[in-house]
């Protein structure tokens, strides 16, 4: 990952994972924004904290994101109404690795009811040290940078 810096949030059934995660991260020197839930007093639900996530990642501040949530899927699915945003809700390390590799995704999402703290945090390093399309052949680094492209266009159609 060219940069050590990402933008993190979660709802209040995500902020326990989310803090062992953001501090997993700060202890290997990455910047961390963290948009909410900050404490549990002061929750925000999901389609609240998705949004603030994605924007960051719209406006090109962050490259990437992480998203936290009881289960990952109601981040992800609130993250990819928004263009240019590639969430993938991930349960496990190889996953979190091809989610990137494969898929380029930009956000990952995970479940606080799902994963424990070490788990998340092996998901979260393998999902960074990765990049689009590294370890495979020519042909299908041709076919995965091609059906981002394609993926692009579905968005352009879609997202008015
Ligand atoms: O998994 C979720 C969405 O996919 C939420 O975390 C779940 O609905 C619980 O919400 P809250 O933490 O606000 O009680």
């Amino acid at each position: 990952m060219s940069e050590k810096r990402l933008v993190i949030g979660s709802d209040k059934s995500g902020f326990t994972l989310k803090e062992a995660v953001k501090k997993h991260l700060e202890e290997k020197g990455y910047y961390v924004e963290d948009v909410g839930t900050l404490d549990l007093e002061n929750w925000f639900p999901y389609y609240v904290v998705a949004p603030r996530v994605a924007k960051k990642i719209q406006s090109g501040e962050f490259e990437r994101g992480i998203l936290i949530c009881g289960t990952g899927a109601g981040m992800s699915i609130v993250a990819n109404k928004f263009k240019g945003i590639y969430a993938v809700a991930v349960e496990g390390s190889y996953t979190g690795k091809m989610a990137k590799v494969v898929n380029n995704a930009n956000v990952l999402t995970m479940g606080g009811w799902v994963i424990a703290p070490e788990q998340a945090c092996d998901i979260v390093d393998k999902w960074l040290e990765s990049s689009f399309t590294e370890g495979f052949p020519e042909w299908r680094r041709e076919f995965l940078n091609n059906a981002y492209k394609e993926v692009q266009k579905i968005e352009e159609e879609n997202f008015k």
